[in-house]
């Protein structure tokens, strides 16, 4: 029987501890989120966030900005919590607009404010192992194999996957801790046989079915990023989850898996942003 690594349970302790280690500060941290346009996923994310810093006992702010926004006023906004000493964390939700420019955008937030970890100030960090914000997504993912004691160390890793915010930063973190480590993407012409050696796997697409049971070794851990929707609108991962658990040690469910410890890793950057401004 596969373990189902429980990203839900774990998020809620993380958030305790975070929300305890908050309650020391002289001030509560501060959270700002900007939203530009009407993504309905990204309304959703940004709505759990909120409810996020509550439970955490964060400040926070909301920018929803209408579609039409400039690239000059989103970063004329971010420049003015750049000043702001009660705003410690800024996070502009992606995607954005057609015609601004992300990488412009994500540039202009202070690197001791962004605590999505998508500046390339802490992306060369993570790179060359220094300390920065680490990206929340595979941050998240690390705490999940920590938690269940599985050690990358001397294992085979494969990311499928390769964007700055997901495949790339997951694949460092894995090499950090000396996993030996397979990069996929869309052009990989051996994709099954490639997964077919992975020790632990990790599925960050955004394609329903990806990953079938036959890409998997039997025994494998299985990380599962995505977000997707299938046919009947049901939200589901890059894996064939019914079929692939059946041959695991171990897999993250979605929902349930992932996502939530995305998130609580945004509130632990949050406050380790506020320790280091405060102190
Ligand atoms: N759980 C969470 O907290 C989060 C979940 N997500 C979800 O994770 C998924 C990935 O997100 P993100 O990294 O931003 O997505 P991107 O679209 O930026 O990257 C997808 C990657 O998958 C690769 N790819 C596409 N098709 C194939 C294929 N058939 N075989 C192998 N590789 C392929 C692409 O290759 P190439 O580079 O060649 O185009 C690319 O590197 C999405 O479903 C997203 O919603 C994202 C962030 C957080
Ligand atoms: N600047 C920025 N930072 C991000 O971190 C960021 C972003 N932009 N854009 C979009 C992606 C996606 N992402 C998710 C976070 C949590 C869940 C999550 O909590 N999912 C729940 C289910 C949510 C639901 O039911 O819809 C779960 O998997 O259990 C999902 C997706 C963060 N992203």
């Amino acid at each position: 029987m596969a373990t189902i690594l429980d990203g839900k349970a774990l998020a809620e302790q993380c958030k305790q501890e975070v929300k305890k280690a908050a309650e020391t500060l002289a001030r509560r941290p501060g959270l700002a989120v900007i939203i530009v346009g009407n993504n309905p996923a990204s309304r959703v994310y940004v709505n759990s966030k909120r409810k996020d810093c509550e439970e955490c006992g964060f400040f926070s702010e909301e920018y929803a900005l209408p579609e039409e926004t400039t690239q000059g006023e989103l970063i004329a906004l971010i420049e003015q919590l750049n000043q702001r000493q009660e705003i410690d964390g800024i996070l502009c939700q992606l995607p954005l607009p057609q015609g601004i420019d992300e990488e412009a955008v994500l540039m202009a937030i202070s690197p001791e404010k962004d605590v999505d970890g998508f500046h390339p100030m802490n992306m060369g960090a993570l790179l060359v192992g220094k300390e920065g914000f680490l990206p929340c997504t595979p941050y998240g993912i690390m705490e999940i194999l920590k938690a269940y004691h599985i050690d990358p160390k001397g294992k085979q890793c494969v990311v499928i996957g390769r964007s700055n915010i997901v495949g790339k930063p997951m694949a460092l973190l894995l090499l950090q801790k000396h996993g030996t480590v397979t990069i996929c993407h869309s052009r990989t012409q051996n994709l099954a046989e490639i997964c077919r050696t992975a020790d632990i796997l990790v599925a960050a697409v955004g394609k329903v079915n990806v990953v079938t049971a036959d890409m998997v070794k039997p025994g494998a851990v299985v990380i599962d990023v995505a977000m997707n929707r299938n046919q009947a609108g049901k939200l589901c991962g890059d894996v064939d989850y019914p079929a692939v658990k059946e041959i695991v040690s171990a897999i993250t469910p979605v929902p349930g898996g992932v996502g939530p410890m995305t998130r609580a890793m945004l509130m632990k950057n949050t406050l380790l942003a506020a320790q280091k401004h405060q102190a």
